[in-house]
């Protein structure tokens, strides 16, 4: 199970500092994954998760074994972009396989470092970038509907249905909305995800800031959380520049690096949960002497569903899940202790698994 998460934005404002810093903590720990990096522009990133070192200790893990996800760099995209400019159309396939997006929006000023446009405007980069994902969306949309109209005039119900969608699309993009912004019934999801579209992908703001503002913000990044809020989107305060240096630090190093600016762990931590968020996941444990493991799932997903992610027979075997909430395992001190007491609860396939559970399957031949 792969999550994307796309980095975008305009050139030079910063996205693949990020992303080489967010690769470099990756490569860190890479002694864990022989499988790390996959093309040259995907990096796979550990999710930071304190409480897996806690379950370590209790368990006596000998291993931790954070759970994935891969950051996606991408070509910096310009006005018209969508119409072939700067490296045009390249990157639409590129948006097009990530799960979420992430723009990188310039909020430092240097002289020395061209901006595009020749100003430092992080909203106004915003909507010249969405507006190039918008564009793209309504020429896609509108060439589909000719066929898609024809169909529907025969009896093809599904090409009915689709046109429905695609109108409705159309509706928000002509307004110069993003098509996320269309209402769809819980029933129409599938073939909304379907229609595979740049802007129905879940977006994130990152505020790329000066190394002197990395902690409080500046003006600029002042604008960036206004805007995303009003997309009722969430935004990350970061300095893509300290996030190299600490890249290049050793634990202890950054540490008191990280004490010196005033920040309590690196932007990148909370870049790479605010994507995992983003994503709608969320994380299960197994924890024992031989590893304490994180896992991810989609939120709302059975018991079953998460078994599988651990191994496919998992799935269809599965008879139980012993399971002990993070709280539980953790006040009482491991399994056995949460066992006695009353707190492992066997659960079935239709438990929805929570956030943190400790969990044992059992299965079937
Ligand atoms: N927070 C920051 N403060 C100061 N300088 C920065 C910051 N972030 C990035 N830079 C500098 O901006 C320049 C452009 O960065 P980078 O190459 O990462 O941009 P990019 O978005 O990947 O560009 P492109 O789209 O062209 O690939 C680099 O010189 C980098 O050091
Ligand atoms: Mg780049």
């Amino acid at each position: 199970m792969g999550f994307k998460c796309g980095i975008v934005g305009l050139p030079n404002v910063g996205k693949s500092t990020l992303f080489n810093a967010l690769t470099k903590t990756a490569a860190a720990q890479a002694a864990n994954y022989p499988f790390c990096t996959i093309e040259p522009n995907v990096g796979d990133v550990a999710v930071p998760e304190p409480r897996l070192k806690m379950l370590a200790e209790i368990a006596n893990s000998a291993e931790i074994i954070p759970s994935r996800l891969q950051f996606v760099d991408i070509a910096g995209l310009v006005k018209g972009a969508s119409k072939g400019e700067g490296l045009g159309n390249q990157f639409l396939a590129n948006i097009r396989e990530v799960d979420a997006v992430a723009y990188v929006l310039r909020c430092f000023e240097d002289d020395d470092i061209t901006h595009v446009e020749g100003r430092i405007d992080p909203v106004a980069d915003f909507e010249t970038v969405e507006t190039e994902l918008m564009l793209a969306d309504l020429e896609s949309l509108e060439k589909r509907r000719v066929n898609l109209e024809k169909k529907a005039k025969g009896q093809d119900k599904e090409a009915k249905a689709t046109l429905l969608l695609v109108d409705r699309a159309l509706e928000q993009l002509r307004k110069g909305k993003p098509a996320r912004t269309a209402e769809i019934a819980p029933d129409e999801e599938k073939a909304w995800k379907g229609l595979q579209l740049l802007t129905t992908k879940p977006v994130l703001f990152v505020a790329n800031v000066d190394e002197a503002s990395a902690a409080e913000g500046n003006k600029y990044s002042d604008q960036v959380f206004e805007e995303a809020k009003k997309h009722g989107a969430k935004a990350v305060l970061i300095s893509a520049k300290i996030e190299a240096e600490l890249a290049a630090l050793d634990d202890e190093e950054a540490a008191e690096f990280l004490r010196e600016i005033g920040l309590e762990e690196p932007g990148l931590n909370r870049l790479i949960r605010a994507g995992y968020d983003l994503l709608g996941l969320h994380t299960y444990f197994t924890a024992g002497p031989k590893e304490a493991r994180a896992w991810t799932i989609r939120r709302g997903a059975l018991a079953p569903e998460a078994a599988g992610v651990i191994h496919t027979d998992f799935e269809k075997k599965f008879i139980r899940a012993e399971t002990i909430s993070f709280d539980d395992y953790v006040a009482l001190g491991g399994e056995t202790a949460a066992k006695e007491a009353g707190k492992q609860r066997i659960e079935g396939k239709d438990y929805v698994v929570q956030d943190g559970d400790v969990m044992h399957f059992r299965t079937g031949n």
